[in-house]
Parts: C-alpha cells; sequence; structure tokens
C-alpha cells in the first residue's frame, strides 16, 4: 500500500518537528499537520520563521524546505482527517489532574476526543498511528471507539512511540536509534506496518526499523523513559554522597561509565530531571503496575520520583543554608530556567521548583535564559498556585542581558547547562556581586579552580 496523504493531530513538540521531517524525506507525499489552538498553527505558518512556536536547532530550515511545498500547518482537522489514508495521533497526554488516578495516570481526554472525531468524519479506510505515549492496550479502546461506529470503515491501529528528545530533535530523527512499530498480527496488520515501514525506510535503515505487538511497543516506551530517567536519579543519588566524601561525581561518572556493560551516557548528575514526559511516564508505570496489584514493583518505579524530588529541594536548602540561613530579601541570579539546554521547553523544569522554595523564603529572583519569555516563566510560576500572579510578578524579575541579571545578586544559580554559561567574563560577574560571592552550579559546568581563583564560593552538585 503506497500512502499518499498523511495528517497529523496536534502540531506540538512531537507532532510539528516529526511531520516537518517526515515531509522533506517524503515529497511525495502530502503531510497535513492540523490542531486546535489557532495561535500555535498561526506561528507555524509564520512568514519569516522566526515565530515557530518551539525552538528546535535546524527546525527552521527544514519547516522552510518542506512548507507549502508538501508540508501544511491547518486547524481544519475534519477536512485533513478526511482526506488522510493515515493519521498521527500526537495530542498531549498529560498526568490526571481530578479524578481516579489523579497525580499518577495519564490523562486520556485529549486521545479519545481525537479517536471519536476521526470516528465521526472518517468516509474511508484508515490506518490511525498513536504517536503519542500512552497506557499499554490503550489501542484497545481507541479500536473500540473506532470500530463502534457502524459506517462500515475499516481501521488498523499501530503503535508507533517517539523517542526524541527536545534540544537534539532534528538529529533524532534524521538518524532514530531506533524506529519502534507495534501492529496487530493479522494480514491487515501487517499491511499497515508495511506501509509505515516504507515511509520511515527512505531514510532510515531497515534494520533499525522494529516491528513489535501493539503491547510491546505501547510499553516499551514507557520503559524506555523509565530507565532512562533512573539512570540520572541514580547519578543524583550518588551526587549527594559525592559531596560528603570528597569523591567527585564526574570522576566517578567516568569511571563507571568506561564500563561497555554500563556505558557513559546519561550519567550526568545534576539539579534534578525535567521536562513533561520523564515524572509523567514513570507515574503512568506506576500506576499501571499498581491498577494490575504489583505493588513492589510500583514501588521500585516511584523511588526515581522521590529521588529527584529530593535532589531538586536539597539544592533550594544548600542555598538557604550556605546564605547564613536566610535568603529573605536577598537577590538570586537564576542562568537558565530551561529543562535542558537548546530548547524554549520549561515543561517540569528544575527551576520552577528551586525557584518556589527560595520565593517561600522570601528571596527575590532575577532570572536570565537565553531562549525562555517572561511570560513563561510567570505562568510556570503561577500554575503553582503558591502565591498570587502579583506577589510572582513582584519578587521575580526577568532580564535579557545575563551581566545585567547578576549584578548586586547575593548568588547565581546554575539552573540549566546553556553551554553560553560557559564563555562568560566571570571576573566581570564577580566585580559586579555581593561579597562574598557566592555560586552554586546545578549542572556542574564551570570551572570550580578558575572560579576559586577569583575570588568566587562555589558549589557544584557531586563535589
Ligand atoms: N515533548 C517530547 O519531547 C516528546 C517526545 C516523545 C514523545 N512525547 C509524547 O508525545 C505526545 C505529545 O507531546 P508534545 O510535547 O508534542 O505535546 P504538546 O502539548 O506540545 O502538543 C500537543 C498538541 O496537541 C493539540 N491537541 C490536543 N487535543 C487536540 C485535538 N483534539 N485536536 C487537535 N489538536 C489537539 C494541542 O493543542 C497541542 O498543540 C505526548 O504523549 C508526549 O508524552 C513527547
Ligand atoms: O545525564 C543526564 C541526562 C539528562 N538529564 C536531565 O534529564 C532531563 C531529560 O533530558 P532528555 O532525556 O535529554 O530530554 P527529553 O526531551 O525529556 O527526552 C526524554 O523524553 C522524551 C519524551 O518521552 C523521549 O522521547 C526521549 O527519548 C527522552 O530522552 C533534562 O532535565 C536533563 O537535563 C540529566 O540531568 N542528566
Amino acid at each position: 500500500m503506497k500512502i499518499k496523504n498523511i495528517c497529523c493531530i496536534g502540531a506540538g513538540y512531537v507532532g510539528g518537528p516529526t511531520m516537518s521531517v517526515l515531509a522533506i524525506q517524503n515529497p511525495d507525499i502530502k503531510i497535513t499537520v492540523v490542531d486546535i489552538n489557532e495561535e500555535r498553527i498561526k506561528a507555524w505558518n509564520d512568514k519569516d520563521l522566526n515565530g515557530l512556536p518551539i525552538y528546535e536547532p535546524g527546525l527552521k530550515e527544514i519547516v522552510q524546505k518542506a512548507r507549502g511545498q508538501n508540508l501544511f500547518f491547518s486547524t481544519d482537522v475534519e477536512k485533513a482527517i478526511d482526506e488522510a489514508e493515515m493519521i498521527f495521533i500526537s495530542v498531549n497526554t498529560p498526568t490526571k489532574t481530578y479524578g481516579k488516578g489523579k497525580g499518577m495516570a495519564a490523562d486520556l481526554k485529549y486521545i479519545e476526543l481525537c479517536a471519536r472525531q476521526i470516528a465521526k468524519v472518517a468516509t474511508t479506510d484508515k490506518i490511525v498511528i498513536e504517536k503519542s505515549t500512552l497506557p499499554v492496550r490503550t489501542a484497545q479502546a481507541i479500536k473500540n471507539i473506532l470500530d463502534n461506529t457502524g459506517n462500515g470503515i475499516k481501521f488498523q491501529i499501530l503503535s508507533n512511540p517517539e523517542f526524541l528528545a527536545e534540544g537534539t530533535a532534528v538529529q533524532d530523527l534524521l538518524n532514530p536509534d531506533r524506529v519502534l512499530i507495534g501492529g496487530e498480527e493479522s494480514d491487515e496488520g501487517k499491511e499497515a506496518i508495511d506501509a509505515l515501514v516504507d515511509i520511515y525506510a527512505s531514510w532510515i535503515p531497515r534494520e533499525r526499523i522494529l516491528t513489535t505487538n501493539v503491547w510491546s511497543s505501547e510499553l516499551s516506551k514507557l520503559v524506555a523513559n523509565a530507565f532512562l530517567a533512573q539512570r540520572v536519579s541514580s547519578i543524583n543519588a550518588i551526587s549527594e554522597l559525592c559531596e560528603v566524601t570528597g569523591a567527585d561525581v564526574d570522576e566517578v561518572s567516568r569511571a563507571i561509565g568506561m564500563d561497555s556493560r554500563i556505558g557513559p551516557k546519561f550519567l550526568k548528575a545534576s539539579v534534578g530531571f525535567g521536562g513533561s514526559c520523564f515524572q509523567k511516564d514513570i507515574l503512568n508505570l506506576v500506576y499501571i503496575a499498581k491498577t494490575y496489584g504489583l505493588n513492589e514493583v510500583a514501588d521500585y518505579w516511584e523511588q526515581v520520583i522521590i529521588m529527584n524530588d529530593h535532589q531538586k529541594n536539597r539544592f533550594a536548602e544548600n542555598i538557604v543554608s550556605t546564605l547564613y540561613n536566610t535568603v529573605s530579601g536577598k537577590k538570586i541570579t537564576f542562568l537558565g530556567w530551561a529543562f535542558k539546554k537548546d530548547t524554549n521547553d520549561t515543561r517540569e523544569s528544575a527551576a520552577i521548583y528551586v525557584a518556589d522554595a527560595l520565593l517561600n523564603e522570601q528571596a527575590e529572583i532575577c532570572v536570565y535564559d537565553p531562549k525562555v519569555s517572561q511570560e513563561r516563566i510567570y505562568a510556570d510560576l503561577d500554575y503553582l498556585n503558591t502565591r498570587s500572579p502579583e506577589e510572582n510578578r513582584r519578587l521575580v524579575k526577568v532580564v535579557k542581558d545575563p551581566y545585567e541579571a547578576c549584578q548586586e545578586a547575593h548568588a547565581i544559580a546554575i539552573l540549566t547547562e546553556w553551554d553560553e554559561f560557559k564563555e562568560y567574563d566571570w571576573k566581570r560577574i564577580f566585580d559586579s556581586v555581593i561579597k562574598p560571592a557566592f555560586v552554586f552550579d546545578g549542572r556542574k559546568i564551570l570551572n570550580k579552580t578558575t572560579l576559586n581563583k577569583m575570588g568566587f564560593e562555589y558549589y557544584a552538585i557531586g563535589s
């Protein structure tokens, strides 16, 4: 089966970049990315491309090449569904904030809405693809909705989870470790799998395209994120031990990472992992295990989150205790707000929680981040509901110049590992801050010896 027309529902961090790369690699396929968020679609259609809704290195160039050729962004969801032979569902699946499973389970209301809309609109057979991260066995629910329309249309459901990481999305999409496709074991299922394999095979070697049953594919996505986050929590647990014993966590990471069975990646100690996926997906895994009565399995994975919360808290506590047990009325400068470098995404960023803890101690925070807007920072703090929006705006200032941000600061905290932070004129910063000059490096990116020589009191996670 040769696919000519694809629709992707959800023009977010996954839908946008994924479909852009799919489009440049498959110029013969028309791809329409749709969203109910008009502002987002308008931004994807921004003429000079500087207003694209997400920042990813290399994305602008790809959108420029494909948009208007075979890649389109639109709010006309129904038309795009009707025209497509293949529909990717790439909508958000956040943690539930209400009812059964509140704070743990994935909220599938957007997924169900998509399924119902496809069922309502479709007039021809479709392959429906789960691109969003979903609890294992969600395909069954989607199938039930689609198969009960009574209009005789046939649907095949595939699971094709996305493994891109933000900040490297384009590279990850162009050169993925693997692509995972789960489908039904029937003839129709195999035909649908083959159709999707063909699309990826236009740029990815076949041996990296893995096909499994639907449940393995759905579960593997949650498990991959759980394993990755577990490594970060493991090294973060060790970072605390390093701080009290005189060991250095980077040296420990290097020493263990050279064991080929352990491997060197994802062993960088930090102020805690953030991002929209790790916490949400582990909580989801924990919830699923609990649902099946597997309490030991649930407890085991929950510890990854507990450790991560501890890491954020202790970073904030260390700032307070080092600044003579009070930060009340003191200016603390945050370098970085994004959850990692090279992205403007701040979802679940450690910076939000560290800021909240310091604001509870009446600190005054000044933030500089090269890609995150002032509105985003205030929205993140307001969302916590810890204090009034007016109070957040009174206590937190956002500036566009790092040197201005650091001026007259009682302490500087590094929350994101942006490369530019390493290049700053730290002597100039030293001269402009209140003494003693404290730096709390939550990413361990600066050189302790150099900073000490300048006169800074430098504290880094894990040393
Ligand atoms: N962000 C990542 O790096 C990443 C990586 C891999 C997988 N995932 C998973 O992919 C999914 C999407 O994540 P995201 O970060 O792109 O989310 P996002 O919030 O950036 O984008 C989702 C988009 O879907 C739209 N939407 C919701 N319901 C809709 C509907 N009924 N019709 C049309 N549009 C609708 C929203 O308006 C939003 O723009 C999630 O399940 C996530 O776990 C995310
Ligand atoms: O050694 C490390 C590696 C990462 N992190 C932190 O962990 C978080 C997540 O980083 P990363 O995984 O690189 O970014 P994400 O965009 O969240 O990507 C993860 O989540 C995506 C969404 O499911 C998956 O697709 C990706 O494969 C998976 O890496 C960030 O706060 C990082 O700073 C560390 O602290 N130390």
